[in-house]
């Protein structure tokens, strides 16, 4: 539904008494065309995908994320001047000011005529959101409880789906999983011939049939039971160069679940890239630490609850986010964390680790989550909130690579003081004073950030065992080079700034310092005029402002011994600007770079050969032998 006439809608119920049907119309209207444009830009995705532009749909998944606050200031905006003089309005007196008991029914009725509207609604979780969105503008905070928002869902979105399903079904035990994959994966539409999808798809079944003698006992001699189906997912998940259909083999009452990537050739054909089936693949391609999906759903309780069965560790929450829909994951987090609070009685303390100049960083040993605010006085020169909160949006836009943490941003957040530990309080108080308000018993954080918790790099390091560390240091390197082949100068590459999640995969979270690699300046230090000038405090060369030195690294990373003979047997040349140079060019050419979410011996085109050393120059950017990811 789009706005279009919706001026002239406004000014038929502007008059005063506008009813709460009609508010509630508007909030619907306003959170329908955020939708209709959020669906547009997946079928835009798919579209883009097949002529190959990449660029395009760097560009989509960027803008995407500024769609939904745009529509609910637009909305809100549109709301208020309808509201105009009217006695419900509270902006009317101020926002500050308590609703009268009238108005306090006035709004209560919205919300009940709200859900009366959802009935037959196909996203009325999201819907309920937008409204609560629009509301918070609107109301202060004092009303921010289920009797005028959706603190708690009202609307069951179990058992939801469109008329068309949100996934297919196919029968492999009569058709032969081959047949099945290939009628399957021509079912998807696309528009761009596949190079050779009877091929492929041969190899697909393959591996499946490989994987799954090895998953069922005896599995030797395998057979497709009666009840063997495959469900896939209705739409294509689409991701830089990638595509994905997601689904789930049945077999005798097991589930298996899958993705499939496809990827598109120069040549404009579409080639299955790979098969990726274990938990932790599916885990990795659905990580907090990659751009969102840009998918086509009708209903997306239908594809967050397929998902979660197929990935039962991760919380809804997050589901919701990987697939574009962050203000509902944010909801959903706020719902889970509430929930958390009440059933927990551990403290918030600060988190461990070496304390941050510019973050004041805490975490709840129970929650696996970090809640980051920003230092009112920030030691760093030249650094200030605006350039921080600056450098967190230009994360959350940027595609992250699989290398970088996604964060929330939340403000007014309400917490019970009595769970801050009195050392956090006390540090809280003499750090973040500005975004501290304390009343009675709750403390409101007014601005915070909240991210997935890691293990800091440092501090794994310390405790790792030699082999535990050389795994990560080599991939700590491989996170830098992955970086910058995404255009992401890291700024401080000290291992405190970076964690290693559950899967051992090495991440950066500290945003303030990072740059674009085409702002920076990769140099050699020159030779020395004279011993006296090796020695002296100052260089005795000019040192512009984005100037970097990488033979520098050497000496503030790798000062512990162990560390150092891991870094120089994988990524010495990151030592050497010429490494730096390279990838800075590249990324000057405009390339995108080819980073996919699985280990490169997935896939299925690549040779043998293209793993050895004397096929790197066939990698797609400066990359040394052994590395997983290409
Ligand atoms: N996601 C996370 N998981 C676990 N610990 C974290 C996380 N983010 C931050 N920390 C801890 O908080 C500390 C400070 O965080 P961060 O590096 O973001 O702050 P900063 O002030 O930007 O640091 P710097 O002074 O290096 O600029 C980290 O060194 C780490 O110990």
């Amino acid at each position: 539904m789009v706005f279009t006439g919706d001026h002239q809608r406004i000014e038929q119920v502007a008059r005063p008494g506008l009813p709460p049907q009609a508010v509630a119309r508007i909030v619907l209207d306003g959170f329908d065309r955020h939708y209709a444009l959020f669906r547009y830009g997946a079928q835009r995705a798919k579209a883009l995908f097949e002529s190959g532009d990449w660029r395009g749909i760097q560009q989509l998944s960027s803008e995407r994320i500024e769609y939904y606050d745009t529509r609910v200031h637009e909305c809100t905006t549109l709301l208020t001047a309808a509201l105009k003089g009217s006695e419900a309005s509270p902006s009317g007196a101020s926002a500050q000011q308590s609703l009268t008991p009238a108005q306090m029914d006035f709004w209560q009725t919205v919300k009940t005529e709200f859900v009366a509207l959802l009935a037959g609604h196909r996203q009325p979780e999201c819907a309920e959101t937008f409204f609560n969105s629009v509301s918070c503008r609107i109301l202060h905070r004092d009303y921010f409880h289920n009797d005028f928002l959706f603190v708690r869902p009202a609307i069951a979105t179990e058992y939801l789906d469109s008329k068309l399903p949100s996934y297919r079904v196919y029968y492999p035990a009569g058709l032969g999983l081959e047949k099945s994959l290939i009628n399957m994966l021509a079912d998807f539409g696309l528009a761009a011939p596949f190079s050779d999808l009877p091929a492929d798809a041969r190899k697909v079944a393959r591996l499946a049939i490989h994987q799954l003698r090895l998953a069922i006992p005896g599995g030797a001699g395998l057979r497709l039971a009666p009840d063997c189906q495959i469900h896939v997912l209705n739409s294509l998940f689409f991701r830089n160069k990638g595509a994905y259909a997601v689904g789930r083999l049945v077999n005798q009452g097991t589930i298996y679940p899958f993705a499939i990537a496809l990827l598109r050739t120069p040549s404009g054909h579409i080639q299955l890239d790979a098969l990726l089936h274990t938990a932790d693949d599916l885990s990795t391609l659905f990580s907090f630490t990659r751009a969102y999906f840009l998918v086509d759903m009708e209903t997306p309780a239908a594809y967050v609850s397929f998902l979660n069965a197929l990935l039962p560790r991760k919380p809804k929450a997050e589901i919701y986010t990987t697939i574009g829909l962050q203000k509902q994951g944010k909801t959903l987090f706020y719902r889970d964390f509430l929930h958390h609070l009440a059933h927990s009685h551990d403290a918030f303390d600060i988190a461990p680790g070496i304390h941050g100049m510019v973050m004041t960083v805490f975490t709840l040993s129970s929650y696996p989550y970090v809640f980051k605010l920003i230092r009112d006085r920030i030691a760093k020169e030249g650094m200030d909130h605006a350039t921080v909160r600056r450098k967190y949006q230009l994360v959350k836009k940027h595609d992250r690579v699989g290398r970088m943490a996604d964060t929330w941003e939340y403000s007014q957040v309400a917490l019970p003081r009595a769970r801050f530990s009195d050392t956090l309080l006390a540090e809280l108080r003499s750090q973040v004073p500005s975004l501290l308000e304390e009343s009675g018993d709750t403390i409101v954080l007014r601005h915070v950030y909240i991210e997935r918790r890691m293990t800091p790099l440092n501090l794994y390091l310390a405790r790792a065992s030699d082999a535990a560390l050389e795994t990560a240091v080599k991939g700590y390197g491989e996170a830098i080079r992955e970086l910058a082949a995404a255009n992401i100068f890291p700024g401080d590459m000290l291992f405190k700034n970076f964690g290693v999640t559950r899967l051992g995969r090495v991440v950066f979270y500290d945003y303030d310092e990072i740059q674009h690699m085409t702002e920076m300046n990769f140099r050699r230090i020159p030779p020395a005029p004279n011993e006296e000038a090796e020695l002296a405090s100052e260089p005795w060369y000019p040192v512009g402002a984005n100037d970097v030195f990488p033979e520098e690294f050497r000496f503030f990373l790798l000062g512990d011994p162990r560390v150092r003979a891991a870094f120089l047997k994988h990524h010495a040349d990151l030592l050497e600007a010429g490494w730096w140079q390279a990838c800075r060019e590249r990324a000057a050419q405009g390339r995108i770079e080819d980073i996919f979410p699985y280990d490169r011996d997935r896939r299925l085109h690549v040779s043998n050969a293209s793993h050895s050393r004397s096929s790197t120059s066939a990698l797609p950017f400066p990359y040394p032998s052994g590395a997983n990811h290409v």
